[in-house]
């Protein structure tokens, strides 16, 4: 969709932003534009819109050399979002929204209707804040605003430069999460250029580290994170890159861990005799349907009477299966649970097993170890330092 070939940048005053660039960007991927301040990345996606020209090489969108395309007319099918972002002060934020579309001829009415459409999509209600102005906006409100304006006229291309890099950290996680959730909807082809290592892990399909004027590695964040290309990369992406694999490494259901499962309505003494028969502390506790209920301990089944209803208690702390090990970390946390359980939403919320601080550790370090190797995680055997 978008390619860079053998791409420089040289400013009149000699300076060499860009050295000889050449990559790809699939259709409907998204790659991060990741590196230190002064690195080239805003100069490479300028390029893409002609901001600025190259002063060697081409760049092709859809097989096109975009030199010889009209900047308007290029400009037209990229949306452009900047960390400024730029809204008119005197327009509501549903005509912000609307400018494009109205401006490429669509009729005010059906832009201002699209413009809603597109509000709610980045989690703005219109009806709430269609009629505000930008100043009566949060930054991160101000921030989708700028997200929704530029996916208004509907361009197959998103150039995105540090969009929420104003935003506080939890603000700006959850502008990340819900542009996640966004982008699996429109699939847009997406340049996304940021400084933080830990967003391009997050956002990218693949990730473009650059050093000076180049790029270093180009490849999926977990081969970014386990096998950085260069010592440079290895800096860059910091001596915590372990812990920061945790946030694109998916659950599997081979990480989980099989505890004894009951049912509410079997008799106490049923799961006493069960817990004790696999001399395990606490069981599962499922519904008539098999969703997860909760728990119960060996120590509350052991004298007791009556139904295992009685006794269960709720467990809140559970996740989908392929939610990322960050998230099951933090789920535990949360909760100040020791394991939480896995489910499959596939299959109308089925209890797979439960992760627990050791089976997180395993899938962990079987992940790094099966990229290093290159073979499917389940492959991989992990021999642990286990405790006394
Ligand atoms: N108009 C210009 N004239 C001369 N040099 C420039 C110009 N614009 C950028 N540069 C230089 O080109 C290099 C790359 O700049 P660029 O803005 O692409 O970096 P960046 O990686 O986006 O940095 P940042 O993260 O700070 O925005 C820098 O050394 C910068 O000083």
């Amino acid at each position: 969709m978008i390619r860079f070939e053998h791409v420089t940048k040289r400013y009149a005053d000699g300076t060499t932003a860009v050295d000889d660039l050449s990559f790809e960007v699939a259709e409907g991927e998204l790659v991060t534009l990741v590196g230190p301040s002064g690195c080239g990345k805003t100069t490479t996606m300028k390029m893409v819109n002609r901001l600025i020209e190259p002063t060697g090489g081409r760049i092709f969108l859809d097989g096109k050399d975009i030199s010889t395309v009209d900047p308007v007319r290029l400009r037209r099918r990229i949306g452009y979002v900047i960390q400024q972002v730029g809204l008119f002060p005197h327009k509501t934020v549903l005509d912000n929204t609307a400018t494009v579309p109205h401006l490429l001829g669509v009729k005010r009415a059906k832009a201002r209707e699209r413009a809603a459409e597109l509000l709610d999509l980045v989690g703005l209600d219109p009806s709430v804040h269609g009629d505000r102005y930008p100043d009566q906006l949060s930054g991160g409100q101000r921030q989708r605003v700028g997200v929704a304006r530029a996916l208004a006229a509907d361009p197959p291309v998103l150039l995105m430069d540090e969009p929420f890099g104003a935003v506080d950290p939890v603000v700006r996680e959850h502008l990340q999460n819900e542009f996640l959730r966004l982008q699996s909807q429109v699939r847009k082809t997406v340049l996304f250029v940021t400084h933080d290592i830990e967003e391009a892990v997050r956002l990218g399909d693949r990730i473009a580290v650059y050093g000076q004027g180049r790029i270093e590695q180009f490849d999926a964040p977990a081969a970014v994170l386990g096998a950085p290309a260069t010592p440079y990369v290895a800096d860059f992406v910091g001596a915590d890159r372990g812990l920061k694999r945790l946030s694109v490494t998916p659950i599997e259901p081979g990480d989980l861990e099989q505890p004894p499962v009951v049912h509410l309505d079997d008799p106490v003494r049923k799961a006493a005799s069960k817990l004790a028969a696999e001399g395990a502390r606490w069981a599962v506790v499922l519904d008539s349907s098999d969703d997860l209920h909760g728990w119960i301990s060996a120590e509350q089944v052991r004298d007791a009477s009556g139904t295992v209803r009685e006794h269960a208690r709720r467990m809140e702390a559970w996740l989908p299966v392929g939610a990322s090990l960050k998230q099951a970390f933090s789920t535990m946390l949360q909760h100040d649970a020791g394991w939480i359980a896995v489910i499959d939403e596939e299959s109308a919320g089925r209890f797979l097993g439960v992760l627990t601080p050791a089976r997180l550790h395993e899938a962990l370090r079987r992940s790094i170890d099966a990229d290093a190797q290159d073979v499917p995680r389940t492959a991989v055997e992990v021999r642990t330092v286990s405790s006394p």
